[in-house]
C-alpha cells in the first residue's frame, strides 16, 4: 500500500485517534458464569426441585394438569433479606394450595425501564450508582437458592442476554417483558432457555407481538453470545416450544376481560399456538393501582370458576400478582428505606395477598 501525502498530514495532525469506544468509559471484568455457579452450586437436589417444578409449570401450560399458575412476589428485589422473608411466608401457601395452585415467587432482578431509572439488583445492588455488578449477581444468585430451598420454584424476567448464563439453572418460570417481547435479540434467548418462559404483550396493548414471540422462541436460533467461561461464542439453540402469552393491558387499558382474552387466543389459535394465557393482575391491567390487582384477580378466579362449571378447559393458565409485605411503593432515594416495600411498581401488602391467594384456590 503506498502513503499518500493526505495520510502523512492525517498522521501527524491526529496519530493516536481511534475510531471505537468513543462513548465507553471503562470495562469492568466480571467472573465468569462457570466460576459463579461453582462458587453457589445449584446441587442435585435443588436441580431435581427446579427440573420438576418446570416439568409442572409445562403440563399446566399445555393443559396435561388442570392447575392454576400464580407468578406471585416483589415488583423487583433490592432488599435480599425482605425477599426471604416474603418467600417464608410464601411457602406454606404454596404448599397448602399445591392441589389447586402452582405458585412461583416472582424474584425479579432486572429492571426494563420507560426511559431511565434504577435497572435492578443485578445491575446496581447497593442502589447507589456504584453498579457492583459482580456483588448484584452473587447476591442474586444465592437468594434464588435459599427460595428453592423453602421448596418454592422462582419465577424472574430475563432482560441482559447474557446474565441467564449466571442464575438461569435455578429459575423455573421465566418472562420477557412488555418492553422487549418484540426484540429479536429476546425472543433468540428464550429459544434457548431450559424453563417456560411467558411473552408479554407491548406496552401498547399489542398482542400479536406477544403470539409473533411465542412463535419465533420455538424455533431454533444461532446468534451471538457468552459461553460459560465468559468467551464470546455462537450459540446455536433448539427452540422452546414451552412459551405461552401475558396479557398485562397496554396504554388503550386492560385486555383481561373475555374478549380481549378471546382475541388473544384466536390469535394463538391462527399462529398455531395452544391458546394458554396468563393475566397479568398490575401494569396496564390494574392501571398500576395495587389495590385493583386483587380485584382483577378476583374476577379472573370467576372466570376460570365459570369455565370450569361449564365442563369447558379454562384458556387462562395462570396470572401474575405483584406482591410485598407492606402495600405501596418507596422511592429508590427513600433513606431509610421502609423494609419489605418495592422501590419500584407498586404492590399488593401481605394480607389482601393471602386473601387472594384462597381465593383462587377456591376456583
Ligand atoms: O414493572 C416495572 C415497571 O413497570 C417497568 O419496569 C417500567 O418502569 P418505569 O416506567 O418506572 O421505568
Ligand atoms: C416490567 C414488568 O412488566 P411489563 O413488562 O409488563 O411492563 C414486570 O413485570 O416487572
Amino acid at each position: 500500500m503506498t502513503t499518500t501525502t493526505d495520510d502523512l498530514a492525517l498522521s501527524v495532525s491526529a496519530p493516536s485517534q481511534s475510531t471505537s469506544d468513543r462513548r465507553i468509559k471503562t470495562f469492568r471484568a466480571i467472573p465468569s458464569p462457570d466460576t459463579l455457579r461453582n462458587e453457589l452450586p445449584l446441587t442435585a437436589r435443588r436441580a431435581l426441585a427446579v427440573q420438576r417444578d418446570r416439568d409442572e409449570i409445562a403440563a399446566i401450560l399445555a393443559g396435561h394438569d388442570d392447575r392454576l399458575i400464580v407468578v406471585v412476589g416483589p415488583c423487583s428485589v433490592h432488599d435480599p433479606v425482605a425477599a426471604l422473608d416474603y418467600a417464608r411466608r410464601l411457602a406454606p401457601l404454596a404448599a397448602e394450595y399445591a392441589d389447586r395452585l402452582k405458585i412461583v415467587m416472582r424474584v425479579y432482578f432486572e429492571k426494563p425501564r420507560t426511559t431511565v431509572g434504577w435497572k435492578g439488583l443485578i445491575n446496581d445492588p447497593g442502589m447507589d450508582e456504584t453498579y457492583d455488578v459482580e456483588r448484584g449477581l452473587r447476591t442474586a444468585r444465592s437468594l434464588l437458592l435459599d427460595i428453592i430451598d423453602l421448596g418454592l420454584p422462582v419465577g424472574t424476567e430475563f432482560l441482559e442476554p447474557t446474565s441467564p448464563q449466571y442464575i438461569a439453572d435455578a429459575v423455573s418460570w421465566g418472562a420477557i417483558g412488555a418492553r422487549t417481547t418484540e426484540s429479536q435479540v429476546h425472543r433468540q434467548l428464550a429459544s434457548g432457555l431450559s424453563m417456560p418462559i411467558g411473552f408479554k404483550n407491548g406496552t401498547d396493548g399489542n398482542v400479536q407481538v406477544a403470539v409473533d414471540g411465542v412463535n419465533a422462541a420455538a424455533a431454533p436460533h444461532v446468534f451471538f453470545g457468552v459461553d460459560d467461561f465468559g468467551h464470546g461464542a455462537v450459540v446455536e439453540t433448539v427452540g422452546n416450544t414451552d412459551c405461552h402469552i401475558i396479557l398485562r393491558g397496554g396504554t388503550r387499558g386492560p385486555n383481561y376481560d373475555d374478549a380481549s382474552v378471546a382475541a388473544a387466543v384466536a390469535s394463538l389459535a391462527k399462529a398455531g399456538v395452544a391458546p394458554k394465557v396468563m393475566i397479568d393482575c398490575s401494569h396496564a391491567n390494574s392501571g398500576k393501582d395495587h389495590i385493583r390487582q386483587a380485584e382483577v384477580a378476583r374476577e379472573v378466579a370467576a372466570d376460570v370458576r365459570a369455565s370450569r362449571a361449564a365442563g369447558e378447559e379454562p384458556t387462562i393458565s395462570g396470572v401474575m400478582l405483584e406482591s410485598f409485605l407492606i402495600p405501596g411503593a418507596q422511592s429508590t432515594d427513600a433513606r431509610p428505606l421502609t423494609y419489605g416495600q418495592s422501590v419500584t411498581d407498586k404492590c399488593m401488602g401481605w394480607d389482601p395477598t393471602a386473601d387472594v391467594l384462597a381465593e383462587l384456590a377456591r376456583s
